[in-house]
C-alpha cells in the first residue's frame, strides 16, 4: 500500500504541473497592475494625498458589488501612499482590517491599539479603556492614520459605537489624525447609521461599477500569465471564463475561481492542457460549492423547510416519471413540514412564518417560487428548487437535527 502511495506522489510530481503559480490566483493575492481601475485609483489617490502634506484626508466610502476591485484599489493605494510617505519622511500609517474576521469594536479597537505596540488581552477590559489606551499611542507623535475597513457592514451590524467614536476623534487628538475608509457591497448598509456617523464617514463616496466581460477578461489575461505555463491554455478557455463571470454582475473574483479551479480540474485528470470543457465543469462546482455553504449555514427551521421541499422534489420526479406530472405548491410544503416537525419534535412555525422563510430561500436563489392562479380557488405559489436535488439533500442530512428524517416517505409521511 505505501509504495503504491510513493509511486502515486512521485507520478503526480515529476508529471510537470500546468500552473506556474497557482497562489497568484488565490483571493489573497493583491496584483501590482490593476487593469480598468485607473479613475478609482486616481480618485482615491487624490483624496489621500493630503495625508502626505500631514493633513486629515476626507472619510471615504467604497461601493461596489462583489468582485469589482474595491479591496484591490484600495490595499494597492495604501501600501504605495505608505511607501511614498517613508520616502518623504512623513508619519503615515495604513491599516487594514477585514470586518468579517475583526467584528466587534473590543477587537477593532484591540487591533489597533497593538499596532501601535500596546498589549491589550483578547477580552476583558473595558471597551471605552481600550479606545483610550490606542488615542494615546496614536496621539504620542505627529502622524496620519488611515483604518480601512473592509465589509464595514458587519461592523455596523453590531452597533456603530465606535464608528461614531472613531470618526469624532479627531477633535481630542493633539498630534495624530485618523481617517476612516469604509468598504462594502451593501449599499443600503448606512441606512442603519446615526445621521452624524453616515454623514461624517460618507463626506466622499466612490462607486465601482461591475466589469463587463471584455475588461475581465485582460484581468484573466493579466493573471493567467503568471499564474500557468506557456501554452497551457485552450483559446477559448479565457473568453469562456470572462463570458460567465460578466453574466454574474461582472464579478472579477468569481472569474479568477473558474479560471484556477479549471486548472486544477485538469491537472488532477493528469492532462496538459485546459480546455473550455474543465470550465463547464469548474462552473458547476463552484455553483454546487456555493450552494453547499448557503444550505449548510441556513437556521434549522429553514433547513426543514428546504428539507420538505427536497423531499416533496423526489417524490414528485417519481410520478412525473409515472407519467403523471405533478407540482409543488405551499400548502404541500407546508403539510409535510409540519408532519416532520412532529416526528423530530421541533416547534411547528406557522404557515405564515414559512411562506416567509420560502421567500428568503427565494432569494438567496435555492428555490423559485412562482405565483399562479386556481381560478376560483385563488392564487398559490409553485415551488420548484433552483439546486441539485441530491447535493442539497446530502448537506441537509448531515444536520444532527434533520439526521433522523433519513427514509422519511413524504407520500405517507412516516418512515
Ligand atoms: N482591476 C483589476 N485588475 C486585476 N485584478 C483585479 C482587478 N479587480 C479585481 N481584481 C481581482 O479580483 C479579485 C476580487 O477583487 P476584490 O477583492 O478587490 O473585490 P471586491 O470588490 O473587494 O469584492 P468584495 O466586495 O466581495 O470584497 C481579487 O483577486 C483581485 O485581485
Amino acid at each position: 500500500m505505501t509504495s503504491s502511495l510513493n509511486q502515486l506522489f512521485t507520478r503526480l510530481l515529476e508529471s510537470e504541473s500546468i500552473f506556474k503559480n497557482k497562489e497568484v490566483l488565490r483571493h489573497s493575492y493583491t496584483p501590482d497592475v490593476l487593469v480598468h481601475r485607473d479613475t478609482q485609483t486616481e480618485e482615491l489617490a487624490t483624496i489621500l494625498v493630503s495625508a502626505l502634506r500631514g493633513e486629515t484626508p476626507s472619510n471615504i466610502l467604497i461601493y461596489g458589488k462583489t468582485g469589482t476591485g474595491k479591496t484591490a484599489v484600495t490595499r494597492y493605494v495604501g501600501k504605495e501612499l505608505e511607501n511614498m510617505s517613508e520616502r518623504m519622511n512623513v508619519k503615515c500609517s495604513v491599516i487594514y482590517v477585514n470586518c468579517e474576521v475583526i467584528d466587534t469594536q473590543y477587537r477593532l479597537l484591540a487591533n489597533l491599539a497593538r499596532h501601535f505596540g500596546e498589549d491589550i488581552p483578547m477580552t476583558g477590559w473595558p471597551t471605552d479603556q481600550v479606545f483610550q489606551k490606542f488615542k494615546e499611542a496614536l496621539d504620542t507623535q505627529e502622524q496620519v492614520l488611515i483604518v480601512i475597513l473592509d465589509e464595514i457592514d458587519k461592523l455596523v451590524k453590531k452597533g456603530d459605537d465606535v464608528l461614531y467614536n472613531l470618526s469624532r476623534m479627531n477633535a481630542n487628538l493633539k498630534r495624530a489624525k485618523v481617517s476612516i475608509i469604509g468598504v462594502s457591497n451593501d449599499l443600503k448598509f448606512t441606512d442603519f447609521l446615526d445621521p452624524r456617523v453616515k454623514s461624517s464617514l460618507g463626506e466622499e463616496e466612490i462607486i465601482y461599477p461591475p466589469y463587463d466581460a471584455d475588461q475581465i477578461r485582460d484581468i484573466l489575461y493579466q493573471r493567467a500569465a503568471i499564474a500557468y505555463n506557456d501554452n497551457v491554455l485552450d483559446g477559448s478557455v479565457i473568453p469562456l471564463c470572462a463570458a460567465l463571470a460578466a453574466q454574474e454582475h461582472g464579478d472579477a473574483r468569481r472569474a479568477l475561481d473558474l479560471l484556477r479551479v479549471s486548472g486544477e480540474i485538469a491537472e488532477r485528470k493528469e492532462e496538459r492542457k485546459v480546455t473550455e470543457s474543465h470550465v463547464r465543469i469548474a462552473q458547476d462546482k463552484i455553483e454546487v460549492d456555493r450552494i453547499v455553504e448557503v444550505v449548510r449555514t441556513l437556521p434549522t427551521q429553514s433547513k426543514l423547510v428546504l428539507f420538505s421541499i427536497v423531499m416533496l422534489n423526489l417524490s414528485v420526479q417519481n410520478q412525473n416519471q409515472l407519467g403523471q406530472p405533478s407540482t409543488i405548491t405551499t400548502g404541500e410544503v407546508y403539510n409535510i413540514y409540519r408532519k416532520m416537525c412532529k416526528s423530530i419534535d421541533m416547534d411547528i412555525l406557522t404557515q405564515r412564518r414559512v411562506t416567509d422563510l420560502m421567500s428568503e430561500l427565494d432569494m438567496l436563489g435555492i428555490i423559485n417560487a412562482m405565483v399562479v392562479s386556481k381560478g376560483r380557488y385563488g392564487r398559490t405559489k409553485e415551488i420548484s428548487l433552483s439546486v441539485p436535488v441530491k447535493n442539497t439533500y446530502d448537506v441537509l442530512i448531515e444536520d444532527y437535527k434533520l439526521n433522523p428524517l433519513q427514509g422519511y416517505n413524504v407520500k405517507v409521511g412516516y418512515f
